[in-house]
């Protein structure tokens, strides 16, 4: 299915963030612009301490930028409102502009709220809960939020993810890539409109790395979610659409193409 279109989930303008550091500051995110787009895997690649984990953590609304805006829009305000362009863009635009949510400009609880049900979050480290059957841990996540347990989207996931039939397993019967396959699938139960992975791949050997890029691919155009995937690892950049480098607290686009060669 061809989810790409032109209206981005997320949307950063003008972003500046910065620590403290002693006497000093750190500017981490130094005015940036970034936007990723639904059905578009976008790849952010830097040094280390270049800001790259600030710039995730901004999308999630666990940092509040000291300036700038952070737009992130539903499943309706960009995916929905893009389908209809050519016919009533006007109406569509003007309604994603409505959608959107400035996590810059919000409370606490807001933030928590549009990540809850907007965002999806994988890190480097599953953070599986032990006690849990792998299904268990993807329903355990519409337990978190309130709602129905959906047994058959827990599923269905799971067969996204390449873990068909595994749902009653043990985590530690698992493989480090198989856990993060539950990692995924479990930041997929909302439904997001953005997928956002810091480094999800920083544990994993290399033949191991590409099939987690490879997964993230897929579930980006099968699901049109916007991927953002964070990472330090410039052969993963063959999966990306987009791409970027962090430097010093600044982007630029490169090819990913060319970057990954
Ligand atoms: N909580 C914090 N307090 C103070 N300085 C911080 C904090 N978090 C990050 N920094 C600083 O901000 C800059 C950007 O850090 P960030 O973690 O975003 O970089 P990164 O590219 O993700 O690095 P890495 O690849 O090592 O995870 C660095 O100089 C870092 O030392």
């Amino acid at each position: 299915m061809n989810h790409k279109n032109t209206i981005p989930a997320l949307d950063l303008r003008s972003v500046t963030v910065t620590y403290p550091d002693g006497d000093q500051t750190v500017t981490a995110l130094d005015g940036i612009d970034f936007s990723a787009v639904p059905g578009t895997l976008t790849a952010v690649v830097g040094e280390s301490g270049s800001g790259k984990s600030t710039l995730l953590s901004v999308a999630a609304g666990l940092v509040v930028p000291g300036s700038g805006e952070v737009l992130v829009r539903g499943r309706a305000g960009a995916a929905g409102a893009a389908a209809n362009i050519g016919t009533a863009s006007a109406t569509s635009a003007a309604s994603a502009e409505a959608d959107a949510v400035d996590l810059a400009a919000v409370d606490e609880n807001e933030r928590a709220r549009v990540r809850r049900e907007r965002e999806g979050v994988v890190f480097q480290n599953p953070n599986l809960l032990a006690s849990l059957k792998v299904r268990d841990q993807l329903l355990i996540a519409d337990h978190l939020r309130g709602n129905r347990l959906d047994r058959g989207r827990a599923d269905e996931l799971l067969e996204t993810v390449g873990l068909a039939g595994m749902g009653d397993r043990h985590v530690h019967q698992l493989s480090g890539g198989q856990r993060q396959r539950v990692n995924i699938a479990r930041a997929l139960m909302n439904k997001p409109s953005v997928l956002l992975a810091d480094e999800p791949t920083s544990a994993l050997d290399r033949e191991l790395s590409h099939e987690i890029a490879g997964l993230l691919r897929s579930v980006t155009d099968e699901l049109g979610t916007a991927t953002v995937l964070v990472t330090h690892d410039r052969s993963l950049l063959e999966y990306a659409d987009v791409a970027v480098e962090m430097r010093d607290g600044k982007l630029r686009s490169i090819d990913p193409a060319a970057a990954a060669a």
